[in-house]
C-alpha cells in the first residue's frame, strides 16, 4: 500500500501541543487499521518567521502542493504581532496559494455535551449544522487596502464566479444532509451582499428539494443563540463566517473541540481546528486536544476515504466526553496528554457501548 504524504504545520502557542496529540492518535489508529503514511514537518506562522524568516516559507508552499493532505494546528501570538508579515498573513496566503476557497466548520451538539453548553438544554439539543465559509476572497483579500496618515482602507470584493462556486458547495452539502440552506449576508447595506443574495437565488433554482432562507448577519448572530436547531447548512462570506463560527463553537461548550476542512479546486485539502494558538494557556499542558484529534479524523475520512478510522476516533472522543475525561475548557480536570491517552485507550479497546453515528450526517463531507 502506498504511503500517504501528510504535511504537518505545528504552528505556534498551543499548536505544537495539540498537534502532538493529534499525531499520537493518528499513529494509534493507523496501527490498528493498517494505514500507512509519512509526515513532512514544515515551518509556518510564527515558527516560520523564527526558523525560515517568513510566515509562509517557499519550501512550505512547495511541500504543501505536493502533499496528499495538510494538517495545521494554529498560528499567531503576541511575539509576532508587530512583524511586517505576521503569522496570520501566512495563513491567508497558504489558503490562497492552494485555492482553498471553501472552509467547512461543523457545529454539532451531542446529547453528552448539552450540560456544557451555555444555552439551555431545550434550546441546544439536536443542534447539527455546518457553516460553509468562503475563504479566499471578500474583506480578507480585496484591494485596495492601506493604513497611513490615520486613514485606513479595506475593500470587500466578490465576483460572480467566486460566489457561484461556494453556493454550489453549500447546496450540494444540503442535499446530502437535511435539504435546508441559510444564506447569510448584509444585503440591506453592502453591494457585495446584494450580489451574494442574487446569486444564491439563482443557484437555488437548480436545487428544487432544498429550502432556503435568507438572514442578515446581525440577525443570524442572534438566531444562533436563540434557536440553533433550525439550521442545516449556513453559507457565509469570509468575514461573517469567521465571526459566526466562533459564536457557533461556543454553544457546543468549547471552541477547543471544533475541527474544519478547507478545500478547493487544487485537490489537496488543509485540515485545521477553527480556534487560534491560545497564548493565554500555551505551555501549560492543558489545551483541549479534541479539536486537533477530530481534525485528524476529518482528514482520514475525506482525503483518504478511511471512514472506518475516522469513526473509531470520533467514537473514542465521544467516550472520553461522556466519561468526563476532558480538559478545563470543558469543565474537566485532565491535561492534554491524559485526554489523548484515554482516547487512544478507547481506540485500541473499542467503544462498543457508543452507538456509531454517521459521519455524513455530521456534515463534513463535500
Ligand atoms: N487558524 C488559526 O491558526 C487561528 C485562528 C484564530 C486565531 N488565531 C491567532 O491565534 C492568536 C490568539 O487568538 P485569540 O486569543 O483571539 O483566539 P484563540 O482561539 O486562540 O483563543 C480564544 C479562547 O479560546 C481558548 N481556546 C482556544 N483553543 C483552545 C483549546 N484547544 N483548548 C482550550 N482552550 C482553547 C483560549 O484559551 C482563549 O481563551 C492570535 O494571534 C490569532 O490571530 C489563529
Ligand atoms: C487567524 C485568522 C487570520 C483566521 C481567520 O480570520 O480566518 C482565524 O481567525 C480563523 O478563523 O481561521
Ligand atoms: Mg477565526
Amino acid at each position: 500500500m502506498e504511503k500517504k504524504k501528510i504535511v504537518v504545520l505545528p504552528g505556534d502557542g498551543i499548536g505544537p501541543e495539540i498537534m502532538t496529540a493529534g499525531l499520537k492518535v493518528l499513529e494509534a489508529a493507523s496501527n490498528k487499521f493498517d494505514f500507512k503514511y509519512e509526515l513532512d514537518y514544515q515551518p509556518f506562522g510564527g515558527a516560520g518567521i523564527d526558523e525560515a524568516g517568513d510566515p509562509l516559507p517557499e519550501q512550505t508552499v512547495i511541500a504543501a502542493k505536493a502533499a496528499d493532505a495538510i494538517l495545521l494546528s494554529a498560528i499567531g501570538g503576541p511575539k509576532w504581532d508587530d512583524c511586517p508579515r505576521r503569522p496570520e498573513k501566512g495563513l491567508l496566503e497558504i489558503r490562497s496559494a492552494l485555492g482553498l476557497f471553501a472552509n467547512i466548520r461543523p457545529t454539532t451538539v451531542e446529547d453528552i455535551q448539552i450540560d456544557r453548553s451555555p444555552l439551555k438544554a431545550d434550546r441546544v439539543q439536536g443542534t447539527d449544522f455546518v457553516i460553509v465559509r468562503e475563504l479566499t476572497s471578500g474583506a480578507y483579500f480585496g484591494e485596495p487596502r492601506s493604513l497611513a496618515d490615520d486613514k485606513a482602507i479595506d475593500t470587500i470584493f466578490y465576483s460572480r464566479a467566486e460566489i457561484e462556486r461556494i453556493m454550489k458547495i453549500g447546496f450540494d452539502m444540503a442535499v446530502k444532509r437535511s435539504n435546508h440552506v441559510t444564506i447569510v449576508d448584509k444585503s440591506n447595506v453592502l453591494a457585495t451582499s446584494k450580489l451574494w443574495r442574487q446569486i444564491a437565488e439563482e443557484v437555488a433554482q437548480s436545487y428544487p428539494t432544498v429550502t432556503v432562507d435568507y438572514r442578515y448577519v446581525d440577525a443570524m448572530a442572534m438566531a444562533i443563540i436563540a434557536d440553533p436547531k433550525q439550521f442545516d447548512v449556513v453559507i457565509t462570506p469570509n468575514l461573517f463566517g469567521d465571526i459566526l463560527s466562533d459564536e457557533a463553537a461556543e454553544i457546543t461548550g468549547s471552541i477547543g473541540q471544533i475541527p474544519s476542512v478547507s478545500a478547493g479546486s487544487a485537490g489537496v485539502n488543509l485540515y485545521e481546528p477553527i480556534h487560534g494558538s491560545a497564548p493565554d494557556i500555551a505551555g501549560q499542558g492543558i489545551a483541549n486536544p479534541i479539536s486537533m484529534i477530530k481534525t485528524v479524523a476529518m482528514m482520514l475520512d475525506q482525503s483518504f476515504d478511511r471512514s472506518d478510522m475516522a469513526q473509531a476516533i470520533i467514537t473514542a472522543v465521544n467516550q472520553v466526553i461522556e466519561d468526563q475525561v476532558v480538559t478545563a475548557d470543558m469543565g474537566g480536570e485532565f491535561g492534554t496528554a491524559a485526554v489523548t491517552d484515554k482516547i487512544i485507550e478507547f481506540i485500541n479497546g473499542g467503544t462498543a457501548q457508543w452507538e456509531q453515528r454517521s459521519l455524513i450526517k455530521s456534515g463534513t463531507h463535500m
